[in-house]
């Protein structure tokens, strides 16, 4: 009976969802008064899933991740990595924003060792230096580390934000709208290097993006937000596409279309709040 009992407990502890959003909302103090920003959000990701959210813009989805991220607390309702409740920022969970927010008085290759260096104080220099290199060549930037941000193009900064976010082994990566500034082409390069480099170091992503195209080719799953106030998620799309992704392939599969379509009229069908401009 013990071993039946202990048997039927590990299995609950196996299943128990990795990164887990439990019936979360979060209402913020105004000089009009309180305004609800988010209500009951559910939702359990796995490890080493890829969750894309797509909502109209001011409908919540940054108060999302910084909460996921630890950088503000939920009113009511929690986050949980593994079971325990995120109450600040931790380097478990690292975050890329659409601005890069690199040191423009430090180097690339200095802007990664800062970060490096913060989380692994006890490792040698050699040893520091050596995962600030590796993580360069992932990206491609290899030949940049010397040089400074104002030196380097937008699609290079966010390179650099991606290794900074990277080299410190998150288990959790956080992007905000990550390549909204890019150019369409430098975008669809940096979509490709995140894919290849997170099916070489796999850890769970949540990414906000404007683009369904770009979350129809990245996510496994894609979760669709109802506007605000008192925003919630309106529904969950498992996209199909099978891994390694190949874009060419993925434009000719009629899924893509179909999936396209229900997006966008969702999206249409949820016209941005007017309540939200408050
Ligand atoms: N600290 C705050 N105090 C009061 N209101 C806030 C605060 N932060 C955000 N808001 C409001 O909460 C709402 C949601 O903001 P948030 O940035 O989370 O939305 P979003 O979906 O990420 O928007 P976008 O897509 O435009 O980036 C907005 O109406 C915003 O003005």
């Amino acid at each position: 009976m013990t071993t039946l009992l202990t048997a039927a407990a590990k299995i609950q502890i196996d299943t128990k969802p990795y990164l887990c959003i439990e019936n979360l909302s979060k209402t913020y103090s105004t000089p009009k008064g309180d305004y609800p920003v988010l209500r009951d959000i559910n939702l359990n990701i796995q490890e080493g899933e890829f969750v894309c959210l797509i909502g109209h813009s001011g409908c919540g989805k940054t108060t999302l991740l910084n909460m996921v991220s630890g950088f503000a607390q939920p009113t009511s309702g929690s986050v949980q990595l593994k079971g325990k409740p995120i109450t600040a920022p931790g380097p478990d969970r690292m975050v890329v924003f659409q601005g890069y927010a690199l040191l423009p008085w430090l180097t690339v290759f200095e802007n990664v060792y800062l970060a490096v260096q913060s989380v692994f104080p006890q490792k040698s220099q050699s040893e520091k230096y050596q995962i600030v290199e590796e993580h360069l060549q992932l990206v491609g930037l290899g030949e940049a580390a010397q040089k400074y941000p104002p030196q380097i193009s937008g699609g290079m900064k966010q390179r650099v934000a991606i290794a900074r976010a990277l080299a410190i082994r998150p288990e959790v990566l956080i992007l905000d709208e990550p390549f909204g500034a890019l150019d369409a082409i430098t975008k669809e390069e940096l979509q490709e290097e995140l894919l290849r480099i997170w099916d070489e170091h796999r850890c769970t992503v949540l990414m906000i993006t404007h683009d369904i195209d770009e979350a129809l080719f990245l996510a496994d799953r894609l979760v669709l937000m109802t506007n605000g106030p008192a925003a919630t998620i309106g529904q969950v799309v498992t996209i199909p596409f099978a891994r390694p992704r190949d874009r060419e392939r993925i434009l000719e599969d009629p899924q893509y279309y179909r999936l396209r379509n229900s997006i966008l009229s969702y999206l249409y069908g949820h016209e941005a709040n007017p309540e939200a401009a408050h």
